[in-house]
This record gives structure tokens, C-alpha cells and sequence, in this order.
């Protein structure tokens, strides 16, 4: 094995760095970037369980074959003159989160952002704190549920790095924080700010990325992670039981996800003669396909074709004054005293 060098830049005062993570997103909404970025996102066994010479033959023999133009053209709709919203707002979020944390605390301090799949990656964000002379890394995954699809495989990449180097910094890593009071006070305020301006809907419905049953049933405690948040969200805005919601979306293949999933819930909600529905979605920080398109589009249609009068989504905290202020909060709580 070569360690890489070189070691960290001693001529530059020792800081502290902040590794902001997220999921990542495609380069660009060509089908060859979608797939290069599908292609890793479905290889990482943290994602997909299934055996791998089965899965790698599926994958490629099926998925990358149909999948890729599907998710091009749902990419298209959603793309900004700044590219994709996940990386745009997961950057803008690195930004104001450094300055905050430089106001709050005394001690150098700096915030990069990395990209589980895809650019910026999590080596070149290693690597640019490693370059500014970062002795001391906390990981921040923007996942405030755990995981072992989304935050294990976060540590797992990190940990691959980091075999290669020969001076590892010291590293802390948040690996969840799904009823953190800052947070739940963060997405509480924004959705009363929502109602104070349209006023409050017949019910509302907190929708979070799902994942297949069958790893739930072997241990992860996702699902009853995004349980306590959206009881903890609810209690915080005084809802009665039947004022809100919780379901599961963007299933993926023909397994049994988590459930009940958003799309037949919004159906049922419709059919029942539920006239305003408002969705928020608290597992995603930062706004992105599966939440403009799949929440803000796709659903929509499904609520109102099936009877609802009115669909609004709240969007995510994304780089708001009261998201900042939250994170603030909970990388304070888990950075190291001043020397
Ligand atoms: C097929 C397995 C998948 C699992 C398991 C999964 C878990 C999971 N994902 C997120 C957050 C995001 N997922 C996003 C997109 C996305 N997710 C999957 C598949 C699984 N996700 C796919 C194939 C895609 C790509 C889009 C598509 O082709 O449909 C995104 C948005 C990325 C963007 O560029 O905007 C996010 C964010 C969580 C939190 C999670 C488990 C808890
Ligand atoms: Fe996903
Ligand atoms: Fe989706």
C-alpha cells in the first residue's frame, strides 16, 4: 500500500474543518452524465443488497440501459441556470454555515463541501482541508435520519480515503440528528411561516425518502427515525392526530418499500374529499429532484386528479437564516473545546 502525500500544510495555521456532505447529483442532465452518476449511486452495496453478480448483471444488463433517459428528462425540468438545486443549495448552505461558525466561535474555522457520488467528491473534499491544514474534521452528512443506505455509506466512503493517507486529522462524525430540538424548531417555524402567509391546510402530509422494507426488518432505524421526527414536527405545530401525516416516496424497483407510500396516500387523501393538502418533506435539508419534481410536480397531480382542491409544497430548509442557525446550533454541540 503507498500512502499519499503530501502532509498536511504546517505552514498555514492548524483550523478546524467543517466536511459537509450530501448525496450528490449528475454533472450535467446529459444521459451519459445520468448514467455515469446512476452507475455509482447503484453500485455501492450500501444501496442496493442484492448479491453482486446478480445485481451487477440487472444493473447492467437492465437499469443503465432504461433508467438513464427516464431520469435525464426529470433532471431537465428541474435544472437552474446554477445547475442542480441539491449541490447549489448544499453549497450555499457550506457558505453561510462557515461564516456563522466563524462569528459564534473564536478558533479558524472552515466549511467544504463533498458529494457522496458524483462531484465535488468526498476525496477532493478531504483533500482541500487537508490543504487548508484542518487538524480536526467533523462530518456533517445533511441526513438528518440515519441511514445505513445514505450515512454508513457516507462513512464508508470517508474511511476509504483515509486508508490511503499516512497523518489522518481527528475526526468526529455526526450520524444522525432526527429529533435534534433545533432542527424540529427550524422545520416547525418554516411551515407556521408558510401558513401565517396562505393560511393552514385541511391536513398535512410529511413525506421522507423511503427504503426497502426488508432492511428495516434487518436492523435500520430509519424508518422509526422519520417517525419521531414527523411526531416531533407535529407536536411542535399543536396538530391534532388527523390534521397531519406521515408517508414514503420515491420507491425505486418492485420490492415493498417502506410505507405507506406519499402517492397512494395523496390518492386515498383525495378520494376522501380532503380539500388542501400541504406537503413538507424534513429528511431533505436541501431541495432536489425528489423533492421539486417527485413532491412538487409528480404528486400534485395525483392529489387533484383524485378529487383534492389544493396542493402546495413547503420547501426545504435549504440555505434559510433558521436552517443555518440550526446547524449552527448542533456542530456546536459536537466540536472540540478550544486548546
Ligand atoms: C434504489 C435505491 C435507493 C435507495 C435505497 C435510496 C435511499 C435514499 N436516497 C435519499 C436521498 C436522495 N435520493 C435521491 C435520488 C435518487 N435515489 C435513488 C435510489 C435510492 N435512494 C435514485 C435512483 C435516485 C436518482 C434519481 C432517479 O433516477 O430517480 C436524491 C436526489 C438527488 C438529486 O440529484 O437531486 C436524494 C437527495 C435518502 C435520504 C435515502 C435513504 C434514506
Ligand atoms: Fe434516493
Ligand atoms: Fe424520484
Amino acid at each position: 500500500m503507498q500512502f499519499s502525500g503530501p502532509e498536511p500544510d504546517n505552514t498555514k495555521p492548524a483550523c478546524t474543518g467543517i466536511l459537509l456532505t450530501n448525496l450528490g447529483t449528475p454533472d450535467s442532465t446529459s444521459t451519459g452524465d445520468v448514467r455515469r452518476y446512476l452507475k455509482q449511486f447503484l453500485s455501492d452495496p450500501r444501496v442496493i443488497e442484492t448479491p453482486r453478480l446478480l445485481w451487477w448483471l440487472i444493473l447492467h444488463g437492465v437499469i443503465l440501459r432504461i433508467r438513464p433517459p427516464r431520469s435525464a428528462k426529470a433532471y431537465r425540468k428541474i435544472w437552474t441556470a446554477q445547475g442542480s438545486p441539491l449541490l447549489y443549495h448544499t453549497k450555499h448552505i457550506a457558505e453561510k454555515l462557515e461564516l456563522s461558525l466563524q462569528t459564534e466561535i473564536g478558533t479558524p474555522i472552515t466549511v467544504v463541501t463533498a458529494m457522496r457520488y458524483g462531484q465535488p467528491s468526498i476525496a477532493e473534499g478531504l483533500e482541500t482541508l487537508r490543504r487548508r491544514n484542518a487538524r480536526r474534521v467533523l462530518v456533517l452528512p445533511l441526513y438528518p435520519q440515519y441511514s445505513a443506505t445514505t450515512v454508513a455509506s457516507t462513512f464508508d466512503e470517508i474511511s476509504r480515503v483515509l486508508q490511503e493517507w499516512r497523518w489522518l486529522p481527528e475526526l468526529r462524525f455526526i450520524n444522525h440528528y432526527h429529533d435534534d430540538p433545533a432542527y424540529i424548531a427550524a422545520m416547525a417555524r418554516s411551515i407556521s411561516a408558510y401558513w401565517r402567509e396562505k393560511g393552514q391546510p385541511d391536513r398535512l402530509l410529511l413525506s421522507f425518502h423511503g427504503i426497502p422494507q426488508s432492511y428495516e426488518d434487518k436492523g435500520d432505524p430509519y424508518g422509526r427515525e422519520c417517525n419521531t421526527t414527523a411526531r416531533l414536527i407535529a407536536q411542535t405545530l399543536g396538530l391534532a392526530d388527523e390534521q397531519w401525516g406521515i408517508s414514503f416516496q420515491s420507491r425505486v424497483g418492485n420490492q415493498v418499500w417502506l410505507k405507506p407510500y406519499t402517492d397512494e396516500t395523496l390518492r386515498q387523501w383525495g378520494v376522501e374529499g380532503i380539500k388542501r393538502v400541504d406537503v413538507a418533506c424534513p429528511g431533505f435539508p436541501a431541495d432536489c429532484l425528489e423533492t421539486i419534481e417527485e413532491i412538487g410536480e409528480e404528486n400534485r397531480d395525483y392529489f387533484l386528479e383524485a378529487g383534492g382542491k389544493e396542493y402546495n409544497y413547503i420547501p426545504a430548509l435549504n440555505s434559510s437564516n433558521e436552517h443555518i442557525d440550526a446547524l449552527t446550533k448542533l456542530v456546536k454541540l459536537h466540536l472540540w473545546q478550544p486548546d
